[in-house]
């Protein structure tokens, strides 16, 4: 309407065009896929604070919101506040663990995650691997780990499939922090095996309640997320709630929360059970409506949680990959070649 009462009419719709490119990019947020997004009501910050050509090229790049709403911080590893908390905690020396399932044909996947981790996974920190296991033999031989870095396995007597152990996995870990974790360290990361550290994953992730943003989720308008719906359901989300939706593929904080929070999601699924209710994204269902009641004191951003397909969003770095999601979104061809 406006281009028939204008003078120049080609170089006036040009402008226009481009300012409508301009915005679908702001509003996509990086990601690959195209769908319409609407971010939920981030806090941006400026990373620099001179008003420099740098400060320019920056806003006009992807966005990397440095709060949530509720004024937790939202962690990039490469961003100044990183670095600060990673000062900060490297003075400190504290003792941190990761929990991990390993049942069935997953016990292919703990070498890599292992090494990788040896490599990425706070560095030059004092880290135990609690291996929850039905093959305590699988770690033959023990692997060599650097120093002030353990692997302890406990045992548990489990049948494989995940969709029998998203239902398991969250007592399997109370219990396990009740005896021994709890005991033992300071910090503990519930992390699937199914993973492989590709970057530093420091003590910027340390905080007392940890959850990581959903790569495929990242920026998507509250209605996308997988929420369970059904209101028999423990782990249904009303219309009006939710900021986030998180990854089962990694979290973490103080133990005490952890511990927490493991039991009170595995009572809700212990309810559902009981009346023969399946939360469509199982675990993570859980997860999600536990943290919609409390939320996170420190939320990861899908650095810490990524794959590549069509819906992940654009990170500046990659640091913890799922392989067994990256799998999913491949087709036949390329499962082939990667045997998977
Ligand atoms: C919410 C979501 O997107 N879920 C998908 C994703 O789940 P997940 O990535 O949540 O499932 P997963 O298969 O990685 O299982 C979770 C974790 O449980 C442990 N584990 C699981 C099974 C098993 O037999 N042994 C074992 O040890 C292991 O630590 C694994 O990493 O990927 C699955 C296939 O991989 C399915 O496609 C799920 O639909
Ligand atoms: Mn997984």
């Amino acid at each position: 309407m406006i281009f028939v009462s204008v003078p120049h009419t080609g170089s006036v719709k040009l402008v226009l065009y481009c300012f409508l490119l301009a915005l679908i990019i702001y509003f996509f947020h990086g990601r690959k896929a195209a769908v319409s997004v609407t971010p939920p009501r981030p806090v941006f910050h400026a990373e620099s604070r001179l008003m420099t050509s740098m400060t320019l090229v920056k806003a006009t790049g992807p966005q990397t919101p440095m709060e949530t709403p509720w004024r937790a911080p939202l962690v990039w590893g490469d961003s100044h506040s990183s670095a600060r908390h990673r000062e900060k905690f490297a003075q400190r020396g504290i003792h941190t663990g990761v929990v991990t399932l390993v049942v069935g044909k997953y016990k292919r996947f703990i070498h890599q995650f292992l090494s990788s981790a040896e490599i990425y996974f706070l560095p030059g920190q004092r880290v135990t691997y609690y291996i929850l296991t039905d093959s305590p033999h699988s770690l033959d031989p023990p692997m060599e780990l650097g120093p002030k870095r353990h692997v302890k396995v406990v045992p548990v007597a489990e049948l494989p499939g995940w969709n029998r152990l998203a239902y398991r996995r969250m007592a399997l870990i109370a219990d396990a922090i009740r005896d021994p974790i709890s005991g033992e360290v300071e910090y503990l990361f519930c992390a699937d095996i199914d993973q492989e550290f590709v970057a530093p994953v420091g003590e910027e992730i340390l905080g007392n309640l940890v959850a990581t943003l959903h790569p495929e989720l990242y920026g998507m308008p509250r209605n996308a997320f997988p929420y369970e719906v059904e209101e028999v359901s423990s782990a249904c989300v009303d219309e009006d709630e939710g900021d986030y939706y998180y990854t089962s593929e990694f979290y973490g904080g103080l133990v005490s929360e952890m511990y927490r929070m493991a039991r009170a999601c595995s009572m809700l699924i212990l309810q559902d059970q009981a009346s023969g209710v399946l939360a469509r994204g199982l675990e993570e269902s859980y997860l999600n409506r536990y943290l919609i009641d409390h939320r996170p004191t420190c939320v990861l951003s899908p650095e810490y949680s990524w794959w590549d397909s069509a819906l992940a969003a654009d990170v500046p770095v990659q640091r913890l990959v799922s392989l067994g999601r990256q799998c999913e979104s491949y087709d036949q061809e390329m499962r082939k070649k990667h045997k998977c």
